[in-house]
């Protein structure tokens, strides 16, 4: 395992991936990664190819989507995008949509109305088969993690390598060893989900999404319930793999400082429409009072709290971790 000193954490987003990854499996995920990097870079160059004129087709879009449950309006034309290889934040208060919208994204809900295009495509209208396609190119990271609570972490992150059926049984263990040394969760692989805390799952969640080498990566709400540092530690490793290995990202978030982290843009929903879509900067400095009104609320919720630099490794002994 690399040294993991305080001074050897710098935890920015150009630290290497595989910088924690240890000597004897970092060849093999450094060839997972340059293999997923890769195939993003290219799928970056096939929505850049979809737009007309010179114009790039974003990666994912809203196209004026409504969406109601009985009479009540949850979305009322909502549109906003994604571009390859950038990262949106969804926002705003509790019950305004966001989950909703990354479902439609999934495929899980449709639109009353409207246009949702994933990885270039209109999927409004697909069947479960080709949305089961987009599902291998776009996957999401749930709250809870959502994993197979019967299967050790390491069975659950080997899960989308064996699926692949063109990888040996120790290429599959070195992949997962390496993967989970990457998020931060060295040596977890026996554990059961039900072991982890939840920061910890959420953790597994990421190396289980990376495992099927996604063009997108969904997260609903990575901060919720985890402290500070975790928070701190979700943010750099999302940000670090769109630097390298260039993912498409959305995040769900109630958490100002993590989205001014992460986000290219910013949507923020209120009362079923997008009542925002622009930089974070922009946001920052509209006169809109509901804007103005959810960003000092969160300066409430949130004071400006200083967060410690990363100093270790998570162990299952110590429950603590931390990623470079
Ligand atoms: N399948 C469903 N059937 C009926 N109503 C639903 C369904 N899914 C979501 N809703 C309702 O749609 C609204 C938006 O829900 P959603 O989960 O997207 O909110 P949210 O913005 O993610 O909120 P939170 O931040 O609290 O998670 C809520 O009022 C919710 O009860």
């Amino acid at each position: 395992m690399a040294d993991s000193t305080a001074e050897n954490h710098t935890t920015d987003e150009h630290t290497p991936l595989t910088a924690e990854v240890s000597a004897d499996v970092a060849p093999a995920v450094e060839e997972f990664m340059a293999e997923a990097a890769q195939q993003n870079a290219d799928a970056k160059e096939a929505v850049d190819d979809a737009g007309p004129g010179d114009t790039p087709g974003p990666y994912i879009s809203f196209d004026h989507v409504y969406k109601s449950f009985g009479d009540f309006v949850v979305l009322h034309d909502v549109s906003f995008f994604v571009n390859a290889g950038e990262t949106l934040c969804i926002l705003g208060r509790s019950g305004v949509g966001k989950s909703v919208s990354l479902q439609m994204l999934m495929g899980f809900l449709k639109p009353d109305k409207g246009r949702v295009l994933v990885a270039g495509e209109d999927i409004t209208t697909f069947n479960e088969k080709k949305l089961q396609e987009i599902r291998r190119k776009v996957t999401m990271v749930f709250q809870n993690g959502a994993l197979f609570d019967s299967i050790t972490v390491g069975e659950n992150v080997a899960f989308p390598l064996r699926e692949r059926g063109d990888l040996a049984e120790d290429q599959i263990f070195q992949v997962v060893k390496g993967l989970l040394e990457m998020v931060g969760v060295a040596g977890m692989e026996n554990l059961l989900p039900s072991d982890l805390s939840t920061g910890m799952k959420r953790s597994v969640a990421i190396a289980r999404a990376l495992a099927s080498q996604p063009e997108a990566v969904l997260y609903d709400e990575p901060t919720t319930m985890v402290d500070p540092l975790m928070a701190q530690l979700l943010g750099d490793l999302i940000k670090r793999l769109k630097q390298q290995l260039h993912l498409t990202s959305i995040v769900v978030t109630h958490d100002m400082r993590f989205a001014k982290k992460l986000a290219d843009r910013v949507v923020f929903l209120h009362e079923g429409t997008a009542r925002f879509f622009g930089t974070m900067e922009e946001m920052e400095e509209s006169q809109d009072p509901i804007l103005q009104e959810f960003l000092a609320l969160d300066s409430l919720v949130l004071p400006d709290q200083d967060v410690p630099p990363a100093t270790s490794g998570m162990t299952p002994e110590s429950g603590i971790r931390a990623i470079p």
